[in-house]
């Protein structure tokens, strides 16, 4: 079946936590509809730049883009941006059950709000490893009152202006910020689009698939509602060992499907919440939202009698690395893992200043993205338009001191690791202090494939040592975002399988932003014959 949209993107004035801001919307929405398909389906979206003075391209966040690399949605990659006035029509198949996401992939737009969710039902006859009688989507988001101009010229600043943490932790795109705290005639507490949200209706006994993902931009969550805990059945599109919480961590560009039982006295209504974790709340209140029952003599739009608890202690670390670890593979549904990698990367994060300017780099280079496409650039052979030398595979792991901030200054570039296709490849993540010596989480977002997870460590990886023995080679789940824990490491094995180029990246908005991104190709050779409709910028001018 293929499905068609017709998708107008541009700025509207919203007020998603009671305070007013242009958003980047989705035909007048933001966060956009929800996409909802049968695996095997072709989705056709034809986007529409409506935003007058700014550009656009969307990604489809966990869609692997099978035969379709060039319909991936990121500018300087895959595609060139889509001007204003343009229309660029995406157009790919969901190859696999699950929940994804969507989101802009141009510059820090998805920080103005073009965010949605995909959700991809299995086909008819197909009985999957769970059931329950509804399901709802729940999508988390954080929100700043600075525009994305603000946050984006900040970053790439001399001096440097952090975008700082958000104003108000959004649930389906609403939140709650308190008005007496924002200059006068910009905030108003009584605006419908800022009501408390209703999270779902429930019905006493019945049993609802929650489908969770969250598009922060920033923030870590702990997301959970009262009284109720979760068994978590879904993750990144594949069935995992039902594991039960109180409360879910989240990071940015994950999604998890739970199952929610409606078990609790029904005369009333529960609070539903989001948490941040990770860096220091106090800035940031918690996300709320109410969970009802549907019951004869419950008013259905009443506030919980209670107030909603606060969230885990934002800075331990160790309950969020329990979580990561609980994650395993369904036993029905373990994907088999080849036995060995034929290359490993080592890749450590370090914040650097280079020239003055605060990035991120990765085995000492910040991504830039070029002029030119590279997945046009590649397949059109154009060695000019890329940096041909590859960036290292490792660093100095022997001697790197990850407890303090990099010694070194880094360069800006935009390189490229080639993967012969068909490899089979680990890579290690390297967390590092940043430069005001300080760690932090970075949830790690692969393009075009999946991952198995290995494992999460504390402190340094070494690989010349036990490290590998500890790692999950039996029933590890795989996934396309994973955190990268403060303080410690996390490997990953893929099969480099899926000709194109694949953006691998801090899913943090900012921290891609300032470079925390490699790029990987593999079979670029392979694929089909590219259309006219991703070129005209840099050295693409003019090539069809
Ligand atoms: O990228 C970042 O920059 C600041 C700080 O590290 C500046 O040194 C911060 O909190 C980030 O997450």
């Amino acid at each position: 079946k293929v499905h068609h949209y017709e998708w107008d993107i541009s700025y509207q004035l919203k007020s998603p936590d009671c305070f007013e801001k242009l958003a980047v919307t989705v035909n007048g929405e933001a966060p956009g509809p929800t996409i909802r398909a049968t695996q095997g389906d072709t989705i056709v979206v034809a986007v529409h730049n409506k935003l007058e003075t700014e550009n656009t391209a969307i990604h489809w966040h966990g869609i692997r883009q099978i035969d379709t690399p060039w319909a991936d949605g990121v500018a300087g990659v895959t595609q060139c941006p889509i001007l204003p006035g343009e229309t660029f029509t995406y157009k790919f198949v969901v190859d696999r059950p699950g929940t994804y996401l969507y989101h802009a992939h141009y510059g820090m737009q998805r920080v103005a709000g073009l965010n949605g969710m995909i959700v991809v039902t299995v086909p008819e006859g197909f009985v999957e490893p769970f059931s329950y009688d509804e399901e709802h989507t729940v999508l988390l988001g954080d929100w700043w009152h600075k525009s994305v101009y603000e946050q984006a010229t900040g970053l790439s600043s001399n001096p440097f202006v952090f975008v700082t943490e958000p104003q108000s932790l959004l649930i389906n795109g609403r939140g709650m910020f308190n008005c007496s705290l924002a200059p006068s005639g910009t905030c108003n507490a009584s605006r419908p689009d800022c009501a408390l949200p209703t999270l779902f209706t429930a019905v006493p006994g019945k049993t609802y698939l929650l489908r969770i993902g969250s598009l922060t931009s920033l923030s870590s969550l702990y997301f959970e509602m009262e009284g109720h805990p979760m068994m978590v059945v879904e993750a990144d599109g594949h069935y995992v060992r039902p594991f039960a919480v109180r409360g879910l961590f989240i990071y940015s560009g994950e999604t998890y499907s739970v199952l929610v039982k409606a078990d609790q006295d029904p005369r009333r209504n529960y609070w539903a919440a989001s948490h941040v974790v990770g860096r220091n709340p106090s800035q940031t209140p918690s996300g709320k939202a109410v969970v009802s029952y549907a019951f004869n003599g419950n008013n259905p739009w009443m506030p919980p009698p209670t107030e909603p608890r606060a969230g885990p202690a934002w800075n331990n670390t160790a309950i969020r690395v329990e979580q990561s670890r609980a994650i395993f593979a369904h036993p029905r549904f373990v994907e088999p893992m080849p036995a060995r990698a034929d290359r490993t990367l080592l890749l450590l994060n370090t914040q650097n200043r280079i020239d003055g300017h605060i990035k991120w780099t990765i085995n000492g280079v910040s991504l830039m993205f070029p002029a030119t496409p590279y997945l046009v650039a590649m397949k059109r052979g154009m060695k000019d338009a890329y940096e041909q030398r590859p960036p290292p595979d490792m660093y100095d792991h022997m001697s790197h001191d990850i407890s303090a901030p990099a010694p070194t200054n880094g360069t800006v570039g935009s390189p490229v690791y080639r993967l012969a296709l068909g490899s089979v490849v680990d890579v290690v993540l390297q967390n590092s202090n940043a430069l005001n010596n300080k760690t932090e989480t970075h949830p790690w977002h692969l393009h075009g494939h999946d991952f198995w997870v290995l494992g999460h460590g504390e402190g340094k990886f070494n690989p010349a040592a036990d490290a590998w023995r500890l790692l999950n080679v039996r029933d590890p789940i795989m996934k396309n975002t994973v955190p990268l824990h403060p303080d410690g490491w996390t490997a990953v094995r893929f099969r480099a399988d899926n000709p194109g180029v694949w953006l691998f990246h801090c899913h943090v908005e900012a921290h891609v932003f300032m470079g925390m991104g490699v790029v990987f190709e593999e079979g670029v050779e392979r694929v089909g014959r590219l259309p006219s409709s991703i070129m005209g910028c840099g050295r693409s001018k003019g090539l069809h």
